[in-house]
């Protein structure tokens, strides 16, 4: 295997996708993968053929689920700043919702809407202010924020809608972020919901689509003791807190989805000392997996040499690029390496390749699959 490189256990996918389709389809909820967490064709592939819809964040990603194979009826269009171009392809493709994120851009949707004869359902993007209690890079559901509708354009929206007319407006969409861990955080977003969708129902139609967003969380720490998210927990949570019963609920999940069945295999290319640090320098930087360097987000890195060697040290493993960042992992313990050994970061289905960069240069070798 030439690397770095990315490998993705499809029995893994494949399984995780199984267990996700046994919690959500006794409830009835939906399932929208969010495409941004991994798009390479052959995950796409396997995320449509088990059923599930996709959930994307620009025009090329509507493209890719699309050239998929997901049904457009199955494909809903988030984002902040979409450009009417990406809103135009979208609407051509009769894709099943936009969800709005502002008046300026509801405003835009219904002129290009209009433009092309056609009414488009649209759901509003609400920004509840409830904490995820995650990464701050990783929050998107607080006032400070930019994501979602405020208060003062929600306002303005209820004021104009009726000169909206080729816009349906079906229902609500959330997003508070990812990588959450804890349950409780969504318990609280449903309290919040409870009343939103009341206030919809009171200003708008009655509602008829409600999409409560991703951000379950995976356990990098040990990822081999929780292989597979607890979904039925999951969605018990918000079954459990949701007082509407009759309404369509949708997800978006990503990294729950696709972040254990990814690996990056790096090679050791040296083995140096400091005065106070011994360092791993491998081949896989910050160019392939982002996260450390973004997010200081921890990555849990096997050894996967040849000889077994059992004496533990610990190295800095950092990648090749210019920035002193570019560190995959602080003070791992690890056997004593050597030039050529192979490491293995974990996790890295998720926002690893998706996020990969060319910066320095580097060269994205393909993805093998297993
Ligand atoms: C609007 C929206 N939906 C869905 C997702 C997917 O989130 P996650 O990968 O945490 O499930 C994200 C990313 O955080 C997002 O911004
Ligand atoms: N890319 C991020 C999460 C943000 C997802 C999109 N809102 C990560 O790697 O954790």
């Amino acid at each position: 295997m030439n690397t770095p490189c990315f490998s993705y256990d499809m029995a893994i996918l494949n399984e995780t996708l199984h267990q996700l389709n046994d919690a959500s389809s006794k409830r009835n909820y939906k399932v929208h993968y969010a495409v941004k967490a991994n798009y390479n064709p052959q995950i796409l592939d396997a995320i449509m053929l088990n059923g599930l819809g996709a959930d994307c964040v620009s025009g090329r990603e509507i493209a890719w689920a699309l050239e998929a194979g997901f049904n457009s009826d199955k494909v809903v269009f988030a984002g902040v700043g979409k450009s009417d171009e990406e809103i135009a392809y979208a609407i051509s493709n009769d894709i099943a919702m936009i969800h709005c994120e502002g008046l300026q851009e509801a405003i835009t949707v219904n002129e290009i809407a209009k433009s092309q004869g056609k009414i488009v359902n649209i759901a509003l993007r609400l920004n509840p202010n409830v904490n995820a209690n995650t990464h701050a890079k990783i929050t998107t559901g607080l006032s400070e924020n930019k994501f979602g509708f405020s208060v003062i354009e929600l306002n303005k929206l209820i004021l104009m809608k009726d000169q909206l007319t080729n816009l349906n407006i079906q229902g609500l969409h959330f997003h508070i972020g990812s990588q959450i861990r804890d349950l409780n955080i969504f318990k609280s977003l449903c309290e919040k919901v409870n009343d939103y969708i009341r206030f919809f129902e009171l200003n708008f139609n009655t509602l008829s689509y409600l999409n409560l967003g991703g951000g379950l969380g995976v356990n990098y720490d040990n990822p081999d003791a929780e292989l597979i998210p607890d979904f039925e927990a999951y969605f018990a949570t918000f079954e459990a807190n949701l007082l509407e019963k009759n309404i369509e609920v949708h997800f978006e999940l990503g990294r729950s989805v696709v972040a254990q069945c990814g690996k990056l295999y790096t090679k050791v290319l040296y083995v140096k000392e400091s005065e106070t640090k011994k360092f791993a320098v491998i081949d896989a930087g910050m160019t392939e997996l982002l996260r450390p360097a973004l997010y200081d987000a921890y990555h849990h890195i096997d050894f996967n040499g040849i000889a077994f060697k059992s004496d533990v040290q610990k190295y800095d493993v950092v990648g090749p690029i210019c920035e002193s960042s570019d560190c995959l992992g602080k003070d791992v313990q690890l056997p004593e390496l050597r030039r050529g050994d192979i490491l293995v970061i974990r996790s890295c289905g998720a926002y690893g390749e998706s996020m990969s960069l060319n910066y320095n240069g580097r060269i994205k070798q393909a993805a093998v699959y297993c």
